[in-house]
């Protein structure tokens, strides 16, 4: 058997430090050129690990889902993230009638219903947090928007209480996700261990409240997620249960949560630094307004008209992409490019063996937004959102909410960035270190 070339580093350790002190994207990019551009072997997280590279790479793991390959997290982000079931069965051993479910009720016909809430709510946030003249800290309000706008999507919670009850311990399973798993009194990782049983118990009231309202009103439609999951029957005619339901809905957030904000801020961050991108996104969004009475909230329609902000979204998704990729676990020896990945190693696809490969992205730095029209680029390149049957269900949400909210921030203000040379680094999703801070300028000024 001919192994990918590569090492497997030190003993115990792999190469976990080279990892963590290189990012990510320096990790890949060194190793495509010392080893090979197609597939390299390292040892990660205790685990022998094939990082594929390229598009064929991406098309290759995409397409061998449950053929050679089935869903894994390393163990020490299954402890993180507190919902053992949720990992094990929403992600792992989820029926495909539940997966698919879980694609139709996230899909564009399904959400297209939500875009006049998304824009109330956005322009209730912006009114209540963002005045002119003032610096704001973006991502720790993108963070509250996002979450407030899956309370309402997902469960319409509306009562700022209620959502509390659920943000504040929310929050302790966020920061102490990717902690050191030490479960002491006072660590990060023992208030994220107490924050999930919080979240959970709400969830689980919240859920058992709407199964008894649903029985009472004869609902059938599904006003909100929550609504449509208590009423949809599997192939026996079995309804989810609770706890199928609130692990479902503690993934979605779990899932959402910093990937969105993070892809609202990188966005907002750029039309900061780029006027000429800022003046073309305002162009675009301004007609769009203007088509409209001031109190008509935005439709499918308007959205379908904000190409420009979108090709500008995407290529912030290229240059900063909030997930960095995903692993698999083989169920079986296979051979890629001439070599034999056997069968229990991990593997691993990113978004930084494409993004900012200059064969697939010329002047790979450069933010271009025109990148993305005509055909934009070629399959398998940007995969911000990874590809085939386990593809992002929530891509169509993510678009949503930051066009929405681009709409909404550049028809108030130009933005200021308050710290020119802020740093990115990463949380979940790469942040700028300090929030990224803008001063609010209203057009006129
Ligand atoms: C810009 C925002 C987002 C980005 C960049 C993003 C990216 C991703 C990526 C790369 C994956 C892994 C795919 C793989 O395993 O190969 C994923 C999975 C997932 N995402 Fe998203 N996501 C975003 C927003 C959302 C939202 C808003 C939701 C829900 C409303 C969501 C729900 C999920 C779920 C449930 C999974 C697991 C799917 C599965 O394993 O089958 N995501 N996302």
């Amino acid at each position: 058997k001919t192994l990918p070339p590569g090492t497997s580093g030190w003993p115990l350790l792999g190469e976990n430090m080279e990892f963590a002190l290189l990012g990510p994207q320096k990790f890949i990019k060194d190793r495509m050129e010392k080893y090979s551009p197609e597939v390299f072997q390292t040892s990660i997280m205790g685990e022998k690990m094939a990082f594929f590279c390229g598009a064929q790479g991406n098309k290759f793991l995409f397409s061998s889902e449950n053929k050679l390959l089935t869903s894994w997290w390393p163990q020490s982000m299954k402890k993180a993230l507190l919902f053992p079931e949720f990992v094990e069965s929403s992600l792992k051993e989820v029926s495909a009638l539940k997966r698919s479910f879980l694609h139709d009720i996230l899909k564009p016909e399904a959400l297209k219903q939500y875009i006049p809430l998304m824009d109330a709510m956005a322009r209730e946030h912006l009114h209540e947090n963002w005045d002119s003249n003032r610096v704001v800290k973006v991502f720790p309000l993108s963070k509250k928007y996002t979450f407030d706008l899956a309370c309402r999507l997902f469960m319409s919670l509306v009562d700022p209480e209620e959502i509390k009850r659920l943000a504040d311990p929310f929050t302790l399973v966020t920061n102490g996700m990717f902690s050191m798993p030490i479960d002491l009194p006072g660590t990060a990782y023992n208030r994220a261990i107490k924050g999930g049983k919080m979240v959970r118990d709400e969830l689980m009231r919240i859920i058992t409240q709407r199964r008894k309202e649903l029985t009472e009103s004869q609902e059938t439609a599904g006003r909100d997620l929550l609504s449509k999951m208590l009423l949809v029957t599997d192939e026996d005619g079995q309804f989810m249960s609770e706890m199928e339901i609130s692990n479902n809905i503690i993934g979605m957030l779990v899932a959402s949560f910093e990937t969105t904000s993070s892809a609202v801020t990188s966005v907002l961050k750029y039309l900061a630094e780029l006027p000429h991108v800022y003046d073309e996104v305002y162009r675009e969004q301004m007609a769009i307004a203007k088509s409209k009475g001031a109190e008509d909230l935005l439709t499918w329609e308007d959205i379908e008209k904000m190409k420009y902000s979108w090709n500008a979204a995407r290529e912030s998704l290229r240059l900063t992409p909030p997930a960095q990729g995903s692993f698999r676990e083989t169920i079986t020896d296979f051979t890629y490019a001439g070599f034999t990945i056997p069968k229990g190693w991990k593997t691993f696809w990113s978004v930084h063996s494409t993004h900012k490969n200059p064969k697939h992205f010329s002047d790979p730095e450069k933010f271009d937004p025109s990148r993305f029209e005509g055909s934009g680029p070629a399959p398998f390149t940007f995969v911000p959102f990874g590809g085939g049957p386990r593809m992002c269900p929530g891509k169509e949400y993510a678009r949503l909410e930051v066009l929405v909210f681009m709409h909404n921030v550049v028809k108030r203000f130009k933005l200021e960035k308050d710290i020119p040379d802020e740093k990115i680094v990463f949380h979940a999703s790469p942040v700028p270190v300090y929030g990224l801070p803008v001063r609010l300028l209203p057009h006129g000024n």
